[in-house]
């Protein structure tokens, strides 16, 4: 039986968390429909908590984390997939307790893979992943609550879902605001088409404030979220999906009940299939970000570790793509 590489996490007696490249075999995996090669894997704020010992996200260690993961199926048992096929698998279980994408196998069930739509390759596919598809739900949620135009604000904005979701903006033709801590990443920012930065808000506790954006994507939460809600004009709608600051929510009912504020939780994991696919199709066309290579940096297994600290540093920018074979 073929032998193959992956990250394995181990909790060691002190209680920390320890990330090794060891050699597995397929009959280690899951028996599930779909074995897959793996081609390329990426980097999302999930697998930094994941590979840090999160048990929120991962309950049992020795682990392979890895919440994304394009390849091509090598031995299908389902009728929707044929070997030589090249599939997306993003979220679901994968690399929370079902051995995930830093690997060069997975296996897993039909129902969790998308075909790669034309107009993308599999590389591309990952410089997306679960950040570009979240990106994608937050936007879908704000077109369909009547978004047509900016100032939209995104937060956590050098990160993977933040980039994304200002270059899908842009692509649409929307002017975007960007939040983030980082000074020196304004030139950055503006690369991705964004109008202005935001480094900070004013520190106050009156309820409301006067207007300023169209509708937020919020990826951080805590008091950057508690700001925005405070500054979105009437009818708008915030699509939050993060907590890379703080998961804490401190808030009152009148931006809902005076200015109509909608309030949109994005769940990509197990988000609906249907919903999934059509974004995909979206994300590799009309919807997909000019210049995606631009924002991406490419490391192999060995070099997963400085990144997954940097990540839990906040420190990354755009997204990290792992090259698996
Ligand atoms: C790509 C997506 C992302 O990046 S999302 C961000 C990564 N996720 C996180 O950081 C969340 C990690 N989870 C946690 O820290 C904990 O589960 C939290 C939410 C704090 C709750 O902890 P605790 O009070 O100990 O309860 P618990 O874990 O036993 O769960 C209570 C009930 O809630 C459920 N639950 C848990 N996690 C999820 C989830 N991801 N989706 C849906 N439901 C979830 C549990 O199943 C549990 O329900 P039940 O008792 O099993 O019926
Ligand atoms: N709900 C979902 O389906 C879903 C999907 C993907 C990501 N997420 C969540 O979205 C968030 C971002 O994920 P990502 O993969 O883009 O991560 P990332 O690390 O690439 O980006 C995080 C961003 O937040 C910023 N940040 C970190 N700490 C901060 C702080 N204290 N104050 C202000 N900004 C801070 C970072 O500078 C960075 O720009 C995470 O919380 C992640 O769990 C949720």
């Amino acid at each position: 039986m073929e032998k193959f590489n992956k990250i394995v996490v181990k909790e060691l007696e002190d209680g920390s968390f320890s990330q090794t490249i060891e050699e597995a075999s397929i009959d280690s995996l899951p028996d599930n429909d779909l074995l897959i090669k793996v081609h390329f894997s990426s980097l999302n704020f999930k697998d930094a908590l994941s590979a840090s010992g999160n048990k929120g996200v991962t309950k049992k260690y020795p682990h392979t984390p890895g919440i994304d993961a394009a390849g091509i199926v090598v031995q299908s048992s389902s009728t929707d997939f044929k070997e030589g096929d090249e599939v997306i698998v993003t979220g679901y279980d994968l690399g929370m307790n079902t051995s995930g994408g830093f690997s060069e196998y997975i296996s897993v069930p039909a129902y969790w893979a998308i075909p790669v739509p034309s107009g993308i390759s599999l590389k591309e596919s990952m410089i997306l992943g679960t950040a570009g598809l979240t990106a994608a739900m937050c936007v879908d949620k704000l077109l369909h609550n009547g978004l047509t135009q900016g100032p939209v604000i995104v937060s956590g904005a050098t990160g993977g879902v933040g980039t994304l979701a200002l270059m899908i903006l842009d692509k649409l033709g929307v002017e975007t605001m960007a939040f983030s801590r980082k000074e020196s990443a304004v030139g950055f920012l503006k690369g991705l088409g964004t109008s202005e930065v935001i480094h900070s808000f004013e520190n106050t506790d009156r309820p409301l404030l006067k207007p300023i954006f169209t509708a937020a994507i919020d990826t951080v939460g805590g008091t950057i979220l508690e700001n925005i809600l405070k500054l979105i004009k009437p009818n708008g709608a915030v699509s939050i999906c993060g907590m890379a600051l703080s998961p804490a929510l401190n808030t009152t009912v009148f931006p809902f009940i005076l200015r109509g504020l909608s309030l949109f939780g994005i769940d990509s994991a197990e988000a609906d299939y249907k919903w999934r696919k059509d974004l995909w199709q979206k994300l590799s066309n009309e919807w997909k970000p000019n210049n995606l290579e631009a924002i991406q940096k490419t490391v192999e297994l060995s070099e997963l570790g400085k990144e997954i600290e940097k990540m839990l540093r906040g420190n990354q920018m755009g997204r990290i793509v792992v090259k698996i074979s």
